[in-house]
């Protein structure tokens, strides 16, 4: 062996290593793609049991198909989330704790992108506009990211085929036009099918049988099919619906009166105050609770606890 091929290989190696921990470093101190950053399951897991209140399908759904997803390192299409529920259950609150088990930054990350269907979709007459925009925007950031994660909040008010367009992308394609997205995790958030998530909640309420008995087998198919059927969906006659490209469908149960006093515990606790039990039953007992007669479930879930818990310290 000639010394000077091993003073090169010395050299080549001495240069990689250098590169490899040059970027372990950088990535310590700056953001990096997902792949620096493995998903921690125990984290992700114990994140949700302490913060989410009420939603164990939600909790358990999410948990494994995180995990899975990442500990695969080769899937075959990106992930795809379908996040359902009336307001104020935690589908957002959900999107921000996923946000943050993947980035540091959490939600604010430059790998996680949110679209809001009002805010960035308001015109019907700008469809194609809007299917152009989004399509050219996934495709730049998936492309300086694979691990990028999407989040369509308001689904159910983006009008009919504007999300069709995205549908190449999570399809089971090795690469669309040179860029792979099967890295990539799309998250959609939506108030439709909260009606027949309702209707299996109170049924079980009605049989006396345990919120926690709900199963996903007992709502999945059924939300899949009403939103596919729903005009106001977002996902109406949608392509990624008889295409099967969306992997879960996800309910949000709504929120009981002893879920509410749990989300002005944690609130005040967030606050730095002291928990006052008297103030927790005073705030859980200024929502409004349906259906009618049984009164069981809060028709914003834990969404105004925050202002009505600041109403609370008002001296007027
Ligand atoms: N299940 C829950 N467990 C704990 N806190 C919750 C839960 N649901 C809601 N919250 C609290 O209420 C706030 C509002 O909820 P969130 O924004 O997640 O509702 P949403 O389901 O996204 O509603 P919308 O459909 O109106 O957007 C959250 O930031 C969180 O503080």
């Amino acid at each position: 062996i000639e010394p000077i091929t091993v003073g090169i290989a010395i050299g080549a190696a001495s240069v990689i290593t250098g590169y490899l921990s040059y970027q372990d470093l950088y990535c310590r101190f700056a953001e990096c793609c997902g792949k620096h950053r493995p998903l921690n399951a125990t984290a992700l897991k114990l994140d949700l049991e302490e913060k989410l209140f009420g939603q164990h399908l939600a909790a358990e759904v999410i948990v494994k198909a995180l995990t899975g997803f990442r500990s695969n390192n080769n899937p075959k299409k990106p992930l795809t989330l379908s996040l359902h529920g009336w307001a104020g259950t935690g589908k957002n609150f959900v999107s921000q704790i996923v946000a943050e088990n993947l980035y540091a930054k959490g939600l604010k990350s430059n790998f996680v992108h949110l679209f809001v269907s009002t805010l960035h979709f308001p015109h019907e007459q700008h469809i194609k506009l809007y299917q152009d925009q989004l399509q050219r925007w996934i495709r730049g950031n998936v492309s300086a990211c694979a691990s990028s994660v999407f989040i369509f909040d308001e689904m159910d008010k983006l009008h009919p085929g504007v999300i069709d367009a995205i549908k190449p992308f999570l399809d089971y394609y090795e690469q669309v036009d040179g860029v792979s997205y099967r890295k990539a995790i799309f998250i959609f958030l939506s108030n439709a099918g909260g009606d027949l998530i309702t209707k299996t909640a109170l049924e079980f309420w009605r049989a006396g049988r345990k919120r926690e008995d709900i199963q996903l087998k007992d709502l999945e198919h059924a939300l899949s099919v009403g939103v596919f059927n729903n005009k106001h969906s977002g996902l109406w006659r949608s392509g990624l619906i008889y295409k099967r490209l969306i992997d879960y469908f996800i309910p949000f149960l709504p929120l009981e009166y002893t879920h509410v006093k749990m989300c002005v515990r944690a609130e005040m606790k967030a606050r730095g105050s002291a928990i006052d039990e008297d103030v927790v039953t005073r705030v859980a007992e200024e929502m409004t609770f349906y259906p009618k007669g049984e009164k069981i479930f809060s028709d914003r879930g834990c969404k105004t606890v925050q202002s009505r818990l600041d109403f609370q310290f008002l001296d007027v």
